[in-house]
């Protein structure tokens, strides 16, 4: 049997709400036999640490005002997790457990490791009485019965033994992280935020297959996402890389969280709890992904030299404070980075031995591939000092390089860092969804452009799709000869492969590129965001979906800082979003756009002479590349419809496709049956159009098909696309074949509107929208 150990922190478990979450969690992801380790509730560890020190000071107010406090949070708990009797047993017990604590620490009996354990095994124990109360078997397990450490050593063969005799049952264990025992059994903690070191250990002692450990973050990223904003979230880091991050402080993963995996084919994942559905980022064995570049930040903290610095020691001053201390040597002596708090207890413990080179540094540590450390490093000199900050301590290493400053580096300063050292010279994987018409000429146009962006981006097209098969190459197809590629590999896909194929990459961008006109594949936008890709779309399907999908796949957008650019769906490759975009930016409130939006409909209606047959006018334009694959979306206005609609959601109004009126250019029933069904009876289309030409003709005027788009003063929206009749000499009378007009009305551009004009459809224009797109993206992740 394969088991999974998930691990959730205290951020996960810090209310009743959260528990809920976790528990749905575990009922997606977790199967009989799984185990669950927990930390103590928010900051249930800290809290007990103060009642710990207020304990040891004799301060009996401060003593039972912390008590009071740990008594409110857990009874809260209770109180909205459970009723009936679970609830009156739960909180019995945990009444008699503070009575205990009371009666201890007036003994003067109270121990310091006992009392930190409450609180991983209050998180165990409620979590493992909500999942029954979900009817999931699931029973709470307390560390110390599995764990023992002889002399400070874990006795792992021991211990294997005992978690394979002990985690036999068909059901969800849910063990308490952080706590062990001695052979004595004595309380042993495993250092602050020892819990993901508990979930590593147990995963190798009952040979699990992977480790999930569930946090605040969506995963590992290359700087401080709360700091920066476009702070990279890397979908593979490799194991020495992460250690090296943990070593360096950083707080995704805790120093020893590794150790265990060592050798062993032991899966590692970090992922959000509070997404669940985020791609995670996963920590790889040696080989398995590139080396990734980080800026990783450090407050408070003393640099000291150590004179005979033993083996292990650092590791042992480590447990005392229970903090990851850096460690690292320069021409044979070595150094210490110590959090300022703790110098003293360290300075104690190694009695003579140290001599503080600086205290209270702040700063970073930047961490990237040996090949291309001492040229960021060189870069991060330059902006240190055209900044004015003072370094007052730096060291390279092969991985890393330091940067020990005198003030704190603020989210601004780690922004232009960030962009300048890790957002530079960045890898993008391109999958091209749809090499018809639009996307072969993409393609087509696609060498050059990538050269052109190559000194900035390294962009690689890893997957180009078809409605069947794929060709799927994670480094990179050779565009030139893609034809080949395509004959000798292409093979079929399903959607789920496709997702599994992409959240796999190991790219720090990557960008679908939809030129399909399958709603189909647009229904699997959300599960390319939830694996971190920027979207760019000629399809139109997503961006006139039901509001409630659209709206909630933008607000998963900016959840994640992913771009989507659409400019193609409109207009081809006009700027018309854009334009929509800076009007708006710049404070202007539009109240109208209305012209002709498709370039199949334009092309149409302005070749059209009365001594034609229009359906054979439509087969040109389709033949031309103008139409949708079935032109009968184009005929129908429904094309039309959905232009409009994307441009009212660039406006923020609130609409749905059917909230704009409709009139087909073509006999409703034509739209029913296949395409050979329409064609057989295109005499109707032919007969339909010459009447409403003639109609026109004979009122001096020229048919055809516009749209409108009215904002009124109270905000009344009135929208329509639909049969016109053109006044002779109008601009939109005398329209190039094949041109779109926009003419848009804002408070601005109230008399003299402001008008774009020029080809709505085509394959180059459309494929070379489609680049600015791309262009436009790579500039933002610059
Ligand atoms: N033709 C234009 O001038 C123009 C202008 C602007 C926007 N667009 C939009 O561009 C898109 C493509 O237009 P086109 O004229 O190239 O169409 P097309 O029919 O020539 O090409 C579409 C391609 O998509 C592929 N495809 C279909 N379903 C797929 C799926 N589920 N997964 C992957 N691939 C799939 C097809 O195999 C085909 O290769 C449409 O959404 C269209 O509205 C076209
Ligand atoms: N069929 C569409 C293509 C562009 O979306 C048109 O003619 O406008």
């Amino acid at each position: 049997m394969t088991r999974v150990v998930h691990k959730f922190g205290g951020s996960s478990l810090s209310s009743a709400s959260r528990y809920q979450a976790v528990a749905q969690i575990i009922l997606g992801h977790c199967k009989s036999g799984d185990c669950v380790v927990v930390s103590a509730a928010g900051k249930t560890t800290n809290t007990l640490v103060k009642l710990w020190q207020s304990y040891q000071q004799q301060d009996q107010q401060a003593f039972s005002d912390v008590l009071i406090q740990l008594e409110k949070h857990q009874s809260e708990l209770v109180d909205e997790l459970f009723s009936g009797d679970v609830h009156r047993a739960l909180k019995a017990q945990l009444d008699a457990e503070l009575v205990a604590i009371t009666q201890l620490a007036q003994q003067s009996e109270l121990q310091e490791s006992p009392l930190l354990a409450h609180g991983e095994l209050w998180s165990a124990r409620l979590l493992a009485h909500y999942l029954n109360e979900l009817k999931v078997a699931a029973r709470s397990i307390d560390a110390r019965q599995l764990f023992t450490l002889h002399d400070a050593q874990l006795l792992h063969q021991q211990n294997k033994a005992t978690c394979y005799a002990q985690l036999q049952d068909a059901v969800v264990y849910v063990v308490t992280g952080f706590i062990a025992q001695d052979c004595d059994k004595n309380t042993v903690t495993l250092g602050r935020n020892g819990s993901d070191y508990s979930a590593t250990l147990l995963a190798s002692y009952i040979d699990a297959s992977a480790v999930s450990i569930w946090t605040d973050t969506q995963g590992v990223y290359s700087t401080d996402p709360r700091k920066v904003s476009n702070a990279l979230k890397y979908p593979k880091v490799c194991r020495a890389q992460a250690n090296l991050l943990a070593r360096l402080g950083n707080p995704v993963l805790h120093a020893k969280t590794l150790s265990p995996l060592k050798g062993s084919n032991i899966k590692l994942q970090v992922r959000s709890s509070y997404e669940p559905e985020a791609s995670p980022t996963e920590i790889v064995k040696e080989g398995y992904s590139k080396a990734k570049r980080f800026i990783t930040t450090f407050e408070n903290l003393d640099l000291v030299r150590v004179e005979n610095l033993a083996k292990g020691e650092v590791r042992t001053l480590s447990q005392l404070i229970q903090h990851s201390i850096h460690h690292f040597i320069v021409n044979g002596e070595a150094y210490l980075l110590l959090p300022a708090t703790f110098t003293h207890i360290v300075a104690q413990q190694l009695a003579g031995r140290i001599n503080i080179v600086e205290s209270n540094l702040q700063g970073c540590a930047l961490v990237a591939s040996s090949s291309e450390l001492s040229g960021l490093k060189q870069q991060a000199e330059q902006l240190f000092h055209d900044r004015e900050v003072v370094v007052r301590f730096a060291h390279q290493d092969s991985d890393y390089a330091l940067f020990l400053t005198d003030q704190a580096l603020d989210s601004d300063l780690l922004a232009v860092l960030h962009d300048k050292l890790i957002n530079k010279g960045r890898e993008i994987a391109v999958i091209i969804a749809g090499i018809g018409n639009v996307g072969d000429v993409f393609l087509q146009q696609c060498e050059q452009q990538i050269t052109r962006l190559q000194s900035q981006f390294d962009l690689k097209v890893v997957g180009l799709l078809r409605s069947k098969e794929m060709v799927f190459s994670p480094s990179g197809i050779e565009l030139s000869a893609w034809q080949t590629q395509w004959k000798n590999e292409a093979q079929s896909y399903n959607s789920k492969s496709l997702v599994e194929h992409i959240s796999e990459l190991d790219y720090e961008h990557k960008v679908v590129i939809d030129i399909t006109a399958s709603e189909a594949f647009s229904l699997l936008y959300p599960d390319f965001v939830a694996s971190d890709c920027h979207l760019i779309s000629a399809n139109k399907y997503a961006g006139t979906a039901d509001r409630g999908w659209y709206q909630s796949l933008r607000e998963q957008q900016r959840e994640r800082n992913l771009h989507w650019r659409y400019n193609t769906s409109v207009g081809a490759g006009l700027p018309i979003n854009f334009a929509l975009a800076d009007l708006q930016n710049s404070g202007d409130v539009i109240t109208s756009i209305e012209g002709v939006f498709s370039g199949t409909l334009s092309w149409l209606c302005s070749s059209f002479t009365a001594d034609q047959k229009f359906s054979d006018l439509v087969l040109a334009a389709q033949e031309m590349g103008y139409t949708e694959p079935d032109p009968r979306e184009d005929l129908s206005g429904r094309d039309m419809q959905r232009k409009l609609l994307i441009l009212a959601r660039d406006l923020g109004l609130e609409l749905d496709v059917d909230d704009i009126a409709l009139e087909p250019l073509m006999p409703v029933h034509l739209a029913e049956g296949s395409w050979d069904d329409f064609l057989a009876k295109r005499d109707e289309l032919d007969t339909f159009y010459a009447v409403k030409y003639q109609q026109a003709d004979d009122e001096g005027k020229s048919l055809r098909y516009t749209g409108q788009l009215i904002i009124s003063d109270s905000g009344t929206v009135t929208a329509k696309v639909g049969i016109a009749f053109a006044e002779a000499g109008s601009a939109i009378a005398n329209l190039t074949p094949g041109d779109n007009i926009f003419v848009i009305k804002s408070v601005w551009y109230e008399q003299n509107p402001l008008v774009i004009q020029g080809p709505g459809a085509g394959k180059e224009v459309t494929a070379a929208g489609i680049h600015s797109d791309l262009y436009w993206l790579t500039q933002q992740l610059k």
